[in-house]
């Protein structure tokens, strides 16, 4: 089991804020960090990898003390074994893809590493081009492979995928899945696609203004109580294109693009963007066998 106690002083834009944090991450689990800019995600992952220090608290994993303002224990960053991706982590452009990784590792450690993550995330094919020559998904998958090349237990994510386009963030999210499963890491991601969050996640911890304001499953926190559809689904409005008297709204859902057609006044407060409940309560759906 995972212990975050973090209290901090943070500088916000309205002032001062009090981060105070008590979170219970399971072993295994996929957690995401979700709320509005400033409420504090970033600083808890920072706290957490040791890259910004909590002024009281503690870190635990299981019996081991991350660390402790009460016995004045701080493992330093390298030490704490925790695999960090940012929204755009740099590479190293005079090497090539697999040199950077190769770069990555530890003294001493065995290569097979860098062979084994370059075939998990299908790196083979780029692995002698220099950055410059990959799209944003490529080198964003090759600093995903550079945070594991020194087989982390721990993975944070803060925003890795939110520049890239939608196709590419879709295969990150795969990678990203299929590795979570295959280390059986514990990953922590901050995002604000709440379609990603309950596509990935296990559990989501809502912040605001530095505090804990809702905990639980991503799908019982985000799914509308009140719609008592048979059918209901989370996703993302990505297009509302006018009809005559209609509108069609198209919602992300998962992988899936599902057109929804709407009235004007269905459409009141909802706009690109969004994310939004699809509900529905009278069909009868089909079932086929795909394998
Ligand atoms: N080292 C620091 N010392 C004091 N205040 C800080 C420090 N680092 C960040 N802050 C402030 O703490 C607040 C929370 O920042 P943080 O980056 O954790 O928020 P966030 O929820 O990740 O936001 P976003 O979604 O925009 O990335 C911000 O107002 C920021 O200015």
């Amino acid at each position: 089991m995972i212990n975050l106690n973090l209290q901090k002083k943070l500088d916000s834009e309205n002032g001062m804020m009090n981060l105070d944090i008590k979170m219970t991450i399971e072993k295994g689990s996929f957690t995401t960090l979700y709320g509005d800019s400033g409420a504090g995600k970033t600083s808890v992952l920072r706290m957490f990898a040791g890259l910004m220090q909590p002024e009281k608290g503690s870190i635990l994993i299981d019996d081991a003390i991350l660390f402790s303002s009460e016995k004045n224990i701080n493992l330093k960053s390298q030490k704490r074994n925790i695999g960090f991706l940012f929204q755009d982590h740099a590479l190293f452009p005079n090497m090539t893809v697999r040199e950077n990784l190769l770069y990555a590792l530890d003294k001493g450690q065995n290569e097979k590493i860098v062979n084994e993550l370059i075939a998990l995330i299908e790196l083979k094919e780029l692995q002698n081009k220099k950055p410059e020559n990959l799209s944003g998904g490529q080198k964003q998958r090759v600093a995903l492979a550079r945070t594991l090349v020194r087989q982390p237990k721990i993975l944070l994510l803060d925003e890795p995928f939110s520049a890239l386009d939608f196709k590419m963030r879709l295969k990150l999210q795969d990678y990203v899945l299929k590795i979570h499963k295959q280390y059986k890491l514990t990953t922590i991601l901050v995002s604000h696609s709440i379609s990603e969050i309950v596509k990935m996640a296990d559990q989501i911890f809502i912040l605001e203004n530095g505090s804990i304001k809702e905990n639980g499953k991503p799908i019982d926190i985000f799914s509308n109580k009140k719609v008592s559809g048979k059918f209901q689904f989370t996703g993302e409005v990505i297009n509302i294109k006018k009809e005559g008297f209609l509108n069609i709204i198209t919602v992300l859902i998962e992988k899936n693009f599902v057109k929804i057609i709407a009235e004007d006044s269905d459409l009141v407060d909802i706009s690109i963007g969004d994310f939004v409940n699809v509900a529905s309560k009278a069909f009868n759906p089909i079932i086929q066998k795909i394998r």
